[in-house]
């Protein structure tokens, strides 16, 4: 088999034409180039996957692969600035390390308290299955959250406790994602705005609020299916189309936005599984369907392993 179709035949998410395949290609050749060129060459880890070279450990070629193609999709098939993404994306994983935000941070029930993640098994529509939640209307204190989370109380790593949580929240929900399903390949988020008071918008919440923005528009590319925003009060539209004039928000990544003034989301999601507050018929709340145990993967594993190794190392060194 030629290259291109090795490649074209690791990709079962889509059917990639010559030139597409030969660009998806080019982009692999360039991992080494690539690698050597970041701030920490060692750091070859993207959603938990390995992005090396094919012959080595714990690389899963067509995951690889799949992960790849979102970030040249991004860019237009435009291989430098695909390089370029990829680069910045690992520069800031290995620096913010979303793993760790994921898997190893424990945060306090009040942020914890605003997320959930969901995963159906029977929805109608392709890449809905897996969903993050943000019940930001039971951001009570916005300026109690950010000034009791809003300080990096975890000196070594970057980004407030509110940030961090958020990524966390993204990062695990990216583990039930299957990178070779178009089907399910993406996942839905929605932002429950119930309850939520225009006093309650404080500076510091607009700081992470952008910051967020920021982060997930370059370092999570092709990932999302599409974004609703429950509950918006009529009264608060505006907060939409401010965001619309500010031009944070990529044109592609406006055309996923659903916004409701209800929180009905039964002939998205089915109300077979949804709560009866979102228009389903369960009669449990949302916090009941919160997938607890997301398991992280083999690659995961390992590089957490590395990080808690050199924390314990780093602290060794700081006793003698
Ligand atoms: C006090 C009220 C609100 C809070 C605490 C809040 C919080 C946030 C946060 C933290 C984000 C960052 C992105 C994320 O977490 O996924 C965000 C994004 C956003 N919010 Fe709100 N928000 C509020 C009100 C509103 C209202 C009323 C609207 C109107 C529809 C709105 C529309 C948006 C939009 C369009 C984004 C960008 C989403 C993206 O690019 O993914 N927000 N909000």
């Amino acid at each position: 088999m030629s290259e291109i179709e090795v490649v074209k035949a690791s990709i079962k998410s889509t059917n990639l034409s010559d030139a597409e395949a030969e660009k998806l290609s080019s982009v692999i050749e360039s991992i080494p180039e690539i690698l050597k060129g970041l701030d920490n060459p060692e750091y070859d880890e993207i959603y938990g996957y390995r992005i090396n070279e094919t012959d080595k450990e714990h690389v899963n070629e067509s995951i690889r692969n799949e992960i790849l193609l979102k970030f040249l999709i991004a860019d237009g098939y435009d291989i430098d600035l695909c390089k370029e993404r990829l680069s910045n994306t690992l520069n800031w994983r290995s620096s913010f390390q979303p793993l760790s935000a994921a898997f190893e941070e424990k945060f306090d029930a009040e942020l914890n308290a605003l997320g959930v993640i969901t995963n159906f098994q029977n929805v109608s529509q392709d890449n809905l299955y897996s969903a993050t939640w943000n019940l930001y209307g039971n951001l009570k204190d916005p300026k109690k959250i950010f000034k009791k989370f809003g300080d990096n109380q975890n000196k070594e790593l970057p980004g407030s406790q509110f940030l961090r949580w958020r990524v966390g929240l993204m990062e695990r929900s990216l583990q039930l994602v299957d990178f070779s399903d178009s089907k399910h390949n993406k996942i839905a988020q929605i932002h429950d705005y119930k309850n939520v008071s225009m006093f309650r918008i404080d500076p510091d919440m607009k700081v992470a609020t952008k910051q967020i923005i920021e982060i997930f528009g370059a370092n999570y590319p092709e990932l999302l299916s599409t974004k609703f925003f429950v509950n918006v009060p009529q009264i608060m539209g505006w907060v939409f189309t401010f965001f619309k004039a500010i031009h944070v928000i990529d044109a592609a990544t406006l055309k996923k936005f659903q916004v409701l003034s209800h929180g009905d989301l039964s002939s998205w999601f089915g109300s077979n599984n949804l709560p009866k507050e979102y228009g389903g018929q369960l009669s449990k709340d949302l916090f009941a369907l919160d997938v607890t145990n997301i398991k992280m993967t083999e690659y995961a594993e390992v590089i957490l392993k590395k990080i808690v190794d050199e924390e314990i190392a780093q602290n060794n060194l700081e006793v003698e």
